[in-house]
Parts: C-alpha cells; sequence; structure tokens
C-alpha cells in the first residue's frame, strides 16, 4: 500500500459537520466517540491502550507513523480505537524496531483511518462542542447515511466497556522493564522483597504490570469480575486497580468488589479508571469532563509540587462528593483544577487520575509505584508508611 492507492474516506460528527479525506488502514466504517490526544510521541501505545474502545482518536501531531510498529510497544494484545483521524501519515517508516508501517497494521486489524484533515480546526470545534459521537467511512460516502449511523449510536455515559477488553483468564505478571529501558534504577533496586499484587483488570496497560514488576511485584491480573472472597485466596500485599474504557459509574461490580475490599484495609493503588472505581467504592460520584484530558503533558499537583503527566479520560471525580472525614485530594489538575488524586485518611489506599507508568509520556510519576510497595512493607511490618 502506498500513497498513490489512497481512496476517499468521509468523517461525519453527530452535529452534522463533514470532512472529506483519504483512507488508510482498513477499508469499512467505524462509529465511535471522537476524542483528541495532543502527545507528539506514542501512537502505538495509544492504539493499544484498552482505556481506548470505543473511541476514534484525533492524533493533533501533524506527522503520524513515521517510526512505525514494533513488537515492543503494544499496551496489550492488540489496538481497541475504533478508528484514527491523522493529518499525515507515513507510509514508509524509518526505525531500528519497526516492524511493520501503521496502515499496515491498522488493515491487519480491520481499523479505518482517514488522513488529509486540519487536525488542529477539528480539535477546536471539539474542544468548544465538547466530545460527541463521529463515523468514518471508505464506504459510505454520502454525509446524510453516515450522519443517521453516528446519531443511533449509543452515547459513552453510561457504557461499561470493560466486559470487553478484560482479561477472560487469571494470568501472572513477572516481566519487569527490562535494563536498558529502566529509567529509575535506584529506586527499582532498592526495593528487595517480592510483595504479591492482585491486579482487577478493568483494562490494564502493559507498562503497569511491568513497572509493578521492577519494584518487586508478582502480578496475579484477575477479570473484572472476580468475587473478593477468589482475590483473597491468593492472600495479597495489595490490591491493584487498572485503567479500563467506558463509564466508571457502570462498572458496578467493580465498585462493589472493591468497597468490599477496602474492609479488609489492604494497600490499594488506583490508576485512572481505578481511581475513579475506588472514588465510587468510598462514596464519591464521577462526572463527564466536556472534552476530557488526552496528552503527555498535563500539569498535576498540590502546592508547589508540579508532575508532568500523561493523562488519558473522559470521566473525573466530582470534588463535591467526596467524602471528606475520610478521604482527601493529593493532586488537581493544574490546567483545569479537576481532581487528580486521592488518598484515604487512615487506610494505605491512594489513586490518581493520570498514568504514572507513561508509555508513552514523562516519568514524573514514577514514584507512586514505589510508595504502593512501601505501603505493603509497612503493612507486612505493621507499621505505617
Ligand atoms: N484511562 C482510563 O482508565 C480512562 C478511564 C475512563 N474510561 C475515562 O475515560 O475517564
Amino acid at each position: 500500500m502506498s500513497l498513490s492507492d489512497a481512496t476517499p474516506a468521509l468523517l461525519v460528527l453527530a452535529d452534522g459537520s463533514t470532512y472529506r479525506g483519504w483512507s488508510f488502514g482498513a477499508t469499512g466504517t467505524a462509529i465511535g466517540e471522537i476524542v483528541f490526544n495532543t502527545g507528539m510521541t506514542g501512537y502505538q501505545e495509544v492504539l493499544t491502550d484498552p482505556s481506548y474502545c470505543g473511541q476514534i482518536v484525533i492524533f493533533t501531531y501533524p506527522e503520524l507513523g513515521n517510526t512505525g510498529i514494533n513488537s515492543e510497544d503494544e499496551e496489550s494484545t492488540q489496538p481497541h480505537v475504533k478508528g484514527a483521524i491523522a493529518r499525515n501519515i507515513c507510509y514508509k517508516p524509518s526505525n531500528w524496531r519497526s516492524t511493520q508501517s501503521l496502515p499496515n497494521y491498522l488493515q491487519q486489524h480491520q481499523i479505518p483511518g482517514i488522513f488529509g484533515i486540519d487536525t488542529r480546526a477539528l480539535t477546536r470545534k471539539i474542544r468548544t462542542l465538547g466530545a460527541m459521537n463521529g463515523g468514518i467511512s471508505t464506504t459510505i460516502l454520502d454525509e446524510t447515511e453516515l450522519l443517521e449511523m453516528v446519531q443511533a449510536a449509543p452515547n459513552m455515559t453510561g457504557l461499561n466497556l470493560v466486559k470487553e477488553v478484560t482479561t477472560p483468564t487469571v494470568y501472572e505478571w513477572l516481566e519487569a522493564t527490562t535494563p536498558p529501558w529502566e529509567f529509575n534504577p535506584e529506586a527499582v533496586t532498592k526495593i528487595r522483597e517480592t510483595f504479591t499484587v492482585v491486579a482487577l483488570d478493568f483494562g490494564i496497560k502493559r507498562n503497569i504490570l511491568r513497572r509493578l514488576a521492577s519494584y518487586g511485584c508478582r502480578v496475579i491480573v484477575v477479570p473484572a469480575d472476580t468475587q473478593p472472597e477468589e482475590i483473597l485466596k491468593y492472600n495479597p500485599d495489595g490490591i491493584f486497580l487498572s485503567n479500563g474504557p467506558g463509564d466508571p459509574a457502570a462498572v458496578t461490580e467493580g465498585i462493589n468488589t472493591t468497597r468490599a475490599l477496602l474492609e479488609r484495609q489492604k494497600p490499594m493503588f488506583g490508576i485512572c479508571m481505578g481511581h475513579q472505581i475506588l472514588g465510587h467504592a468510598l462514596g464519591a460520584e464521577t462526572f463527564k469532563l466536556k472534552f476530557g484530558h488526552r496528552g503527555l503533558n498535563q500539569p498535576a499537583g498540590l502546592q508547589q509540587r508540579v508532575e508532568i503527566t500523561s493523562q488519558n479520560h473522559s470521566f473525573a471525580l466530582d470534588p463535591d462528593s467526596l467524602p471528606t472525614a475520610t478521604v482527601e485530594v493529593s493532586h488537581f489538575n493544574l490546567n483545569d483544577l479537576t481532581v487528580a488524586g486521592v488518598r484515604h485518611k487512615s487506610l494505605p489506599v491512594f489513586s490518581v487520575q493520570y498514568h504514572p507508568e507513561a508509555s508513552p509520556g514523562p516519568h514524573d510519576a514514577d514514584y507512586l509505584f514505589e510508595q504502593f510497595v512501601l505501603k505493603m512493607q509497612a503493612s507486612r511490618q505493621g507499621t505505617k508508611a
């Protein structure tokens, strides 16, 4: 496949606006929620992050696919986006790890993409009007017909998408970040014990598993609907609540399990969806942001400390619903002052809305994995971390 083979493609948003471009990846039609990601790197990790299930991603970085696809940067077993929107794409990648081009990869996984789109204008539109459903197609080039399909699609609010991405079976993960890529060698070598962590899989990214393993964790990954008694049979030192797609409020089993596990007072750490589910289990509510946060330079912090973080979320904890007798805010998103992290006031339980595992993104927040391990160590010793 090359640029000369490109065929026309159509993009239609739920508000009726239409954009014409060219097809890359698979032929066919994809309908989903249109969101934008402002990262300048990491498209392969974005495509394979299960949290994007059900979404069509606008990549604002104007050149997509230059470093191709490689076997090491998959964040799960397959890409999960419904579709991709780009300004320009690369058919002939150049990178020592590349094994395939981006258009070929999307074609292989039956994911349509559209390029030649003014992604800046499109992003400004989403930023002004909010995230909305949309469709891209190489076969339906009639605007009214595609718009009807888009308008019939379900809204993201209320959707439980975890069932589509959680692991069907239990597995164990021991693989740490490989030495050439280890960016925090001093911190990881300080940890000399092994901790058993049960990870509730709402759509977990591999680099979370790698970072936990780097800090000495043996991770048992269990399906999202695993009952608390089953989880406790592994005698875990700590519980991890993963990232994942869709509306957290709809993941009632995960919320109930987390609530039951909280009673055991074990160390618990949640990332993104895990943070939202923990919030619900503690009695808080979530709401949908206008267009969410997706990118690699989101500032999070409190008072004088700031971390630059990787983010990918639509929903957030409602600050007014936080049970302030038991929970406090540990981080705010410093762009819009939404809640970016919470911790329990008396239990070794905490969570963040952002992605300390990066992949892609900066490593400022990697210390949170160490914090989790130190809480497990203290809990073993019967002290407080
Ligand atoms: N990355 C995630 O875990 C996303 C959580 C949730 N689906 C949201 O969009 O807010």
